[in-house]
């Protein structure tokens, strides 16, 4: 694996930093990476690309560019199943604020991908628990999540996996914390007491489990966060720190993210950005090439 050969260079391991000018860069630079991802995989019906997805602002310009390039006929979706992060509860699932309606409306009504692909948690289930539950075992069921595209909470929470939250929770129900309910609290006309109180939410543990996770990460309200994830320990007060302990971990960020960082963090990850790239290139050359012998291989035997 890639990140091997940073693993010496800098206390957060593997955990790479991606910055770039502006939210829209960002989410360019997202958008043609899982765009890349998907087609190397080369997903058939039979063995999908499993991808998790977020909601919240910072993701919008990665869907939209993502949107772009499925009209472009350069991405599909069509053997593309993904699981999305969270859920509130209680939020009547065609409310205009719930996960659901806010991912077919700015990403699934505009791509090829199938409903019956697409995995959102039921926040009106009667039975949460089991909500809950059938939804890890849905995602074992698919042989786990190749690539988790996250986001993150002012406080540093990814997911609803709000400050003190168990680095190795499970899929559960969780309280909100009143920062992040003071913060949502924009997209129900600034009215705190139309927030819902709780929210279903894949754990830190489901996010760790997945292959890759990448995560956006955009102007100077998330800076104190992101300075806590990467530059300080492993901590369940800001949980995204806990993406240090994962071995393929992508943070993309905009110039106002870092406003909290050392110049020399900065430094450092501007510095070996481009090393990053030519070793994924090869490591992406490398497995063209052994998909390639073995076609041949099988080729000769026939
Ligand atoms: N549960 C979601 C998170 O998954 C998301 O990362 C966060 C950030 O939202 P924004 O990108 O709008 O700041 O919002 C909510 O709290």
């Amino acid at each position: 694996m890639g990140g091997i050969a940073f693993r010496f260079c800098f206390p957060s391991s593997n955990m790479r930093l991606i910055i770039r000018e502006d939210p829209t860069e960002v989410g360019s630079y997202i958008a043609n990476y899982i765009c890349r991802r998907i087609n190397d995989f080369k997903p058939t019906p039979e063995k999908p690309f499993v991808l998790g997805l977020p909601t919240g602002s910072s993701p919008i310009p990665t869907y939209k560019h993502l949107i772009q390039l499925v009209k472009d006929g350069k991405l599909s979706f069509k053997n593309v199943v993904t699981f999305n992060m969270d859920e509130y509860v209680n939020l009547p699932r065609d409310h205009s604020e719930s996960y659901h309606t806010f991912m077919f409306r700015e990403f699934f009504s505009h791509i090829d991908i199938s409903p019956s692909n697409v995995n959102i948690l039921d926040g009106n289930a009667i039975d949460l628990i089991a909500e809950c539950k059938a939804y890890e075992a849905k995602i074992k069921s698919y042989g786990g999540i190749e690539l988790f595209l996250g986001g993150i909470g002012e406080d540093g929470h990814i997911a609803f996996n709000e400050p003190g939250s168990s680095l190795v929770s499970r899929t559960r129900i969780k309280t909100l914390a009143y920062d992040t309910i003071l913060a949502n609290a924009r997209f129900f006309n600034n009215d705190i007491s139309a927030v819902p109180r709780m929210a279903l939410t894949v754990g830190v543990g489901t996010v760790l489990d997945s292959r890759e996770v990448v995560v956006v990460v955009s102007g100077q309200r998330k800076a104190l966060a992101l300075s806590k994830a990467i530059e300080e320990g492993v901590n369940h007060l800001w949980t995204l720190s806990a993406l240090q302990q994962h071995p393929w971990a992508l943070i993309v960020c905009d110039e106002d993210a870092t406003a909290e960082l050392h110049v020399k963090t900065v430094k450092y990850f501007k510095s070996i950005e481009r090393v990053q790239e030519e070793v994924e290139e090869s490591q992406r050359k490398l497995k063209a090439a052994n998909a390639q012998d073995v076609s041949t291989q099988v080729g000769s035997m026939e």
